[in-house]
């Protein structure tokens, strides 16, 4: 068996894990959580992944290096705007790895992309940073509900290698040289997500949802190109793939955030509530910044961003989306 870390103990990082021993890999998950890591050496991640047995092939630590100790690849899976902060703590335990990161999210202040956190504070070469993104609910995969998914990196061979190390008979992954438009669809569909969730909300129908989902995809791919995606990476999986998911289902906590916004609640409560990460709530700022500042158009990204940083109201959010200048639907 060959040796893969990941660096991160929440539920993709456990189900991730999953695929990946499911695939015969021998899996370290590190946890800056001592709890986390007692939990799952003793075979289920109560917390994050209730309920789902562990393969005995996953063990855990609280020391970063002794997870990636003998590993050919490192897997990131922590929240989007804790990546530069643990890349310094973790110092060099990279060197030399393939690193492959789980992570939808843009960092606030700098407006990067994850992968270009990794190879800026991380010393990573870009050819050696891979990023996995698709409609992957953890919890649907755990139950090795079949799903695929998009392995994307600069050097088709190492994208080779890792796809080959992440397939199983559920888990079936395509390769892209496309890492900007992976990074860029996982982010943003987590953005539309709670634009979605807040019409649900509000008590609006799938008309309303199916329109947000479309529109949102308009304003992913124009961010995308302008940023040097490849357009038609947001036809596939990593594009309207984890949209679709992202968008419909009452797993992902974009989606839910966004319904119990619509019904009324405090961001601050919904927080204190839900204790997981929900990306979108902290990068619909960055990537507004990041349209702005490549003069996109991000409509459904700037009514969320007021809504949840500048204390607008989810009816006003609807009422001024459908309240602009009319315009042709391709421009
Ligand atoms: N859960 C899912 O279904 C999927 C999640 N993702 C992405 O994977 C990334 C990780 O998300 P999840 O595992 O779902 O989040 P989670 O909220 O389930 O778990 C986050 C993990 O990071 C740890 N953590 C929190 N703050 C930290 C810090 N400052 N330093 C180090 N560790 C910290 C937590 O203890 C926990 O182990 C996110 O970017 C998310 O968008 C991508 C695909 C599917
Ligand atoms: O990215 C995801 C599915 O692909 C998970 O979405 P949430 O982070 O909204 O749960």
């Amino acid at each position: 068996m060959s040796k893969i870390a990941v660096l991160g103990g929440g539920s993709w990082g456990t189900g991730f894990a999953t695929v990946l021993a499911d695939a015969g890999n021998d899996v370290v998950i590190w946890s800056h959580r001592q709890e986390q890591v007692d939990q799952i050496n003793a075979g289920c991640n109560e917390r994050y992944l209730p309920g789902h047995q562990l393969p005995d092939a996953i063990s855990a630590t609280a020391d970063p290096r002794e997870a990636v100790d003998g590993a050919w690849a490192t897997v990131l899976a922590i929240p989007s705007q804790s990546l530069r902060d643990n890349l310094s703590r973790w110092g060099d335990v990279l060197d030399g790895q393939v690193v492959v990161s789980l992570m939808k999210g843009v960092e606030l202040g700098t407006t990067k992309r994850m992968s270009e956190v990794i190879s800026e504070a991380g010393g990573v070469p870009t050819d050696r940073i891979v990023v996995v993104s698709g409609p992957n609910l953890a919890r649907e995969i755990v139950q090795r509900q079949p799903a695929a998914t998009v392995v994307a990196c600069a050097d088709a061979a190492v994208a080779d290698r890792f796809a080959a190390a992440c397939a199983t008979r559920y888990f079936r992954p395509y390769t892209s040289p496309d890492i900007v438009g992976a990074e860029v669809g996982g982010a943003v569909k987590n953005v539309i997500a709670l634009a979605v969730g807040m019409a649900e909300g509000l008590g609006m129908g799938d008309n309303t949802k199916s329109s947000i989902i479309t529109r949102g995809l308009a304003e992913i791919t124009r961010l995308g190109v302008a940023l040097g995606a490849d357009a038609r990476t947001f036809a596939g999986l990593a594009g309207v793939g984890d949209l679709i998911a992202t968008c419909m289902s009452p797993l992902s906590r974009n989606h839910s955030f966004g319904v119990r916004l619509g019904q009324g609640m405090s961001v601050e409560d919904i927080q204190a509530e839900q204790q997981q990460t929900a990306e979108g709530v902290k990068s619909c700022a960055s990537i507004l910044a990041l349209a702005q500042h490549h003069d996109v158009e991000v409509p459904i990204t700037e009514q969320v961003n007021a809504c949840v940083h500048e204390g607008k109201s989810p009816e006003e959010v609807v009422h001024d989306l459908l309240a602009r200048a009319r315009k042709p639907e391709t421009d």
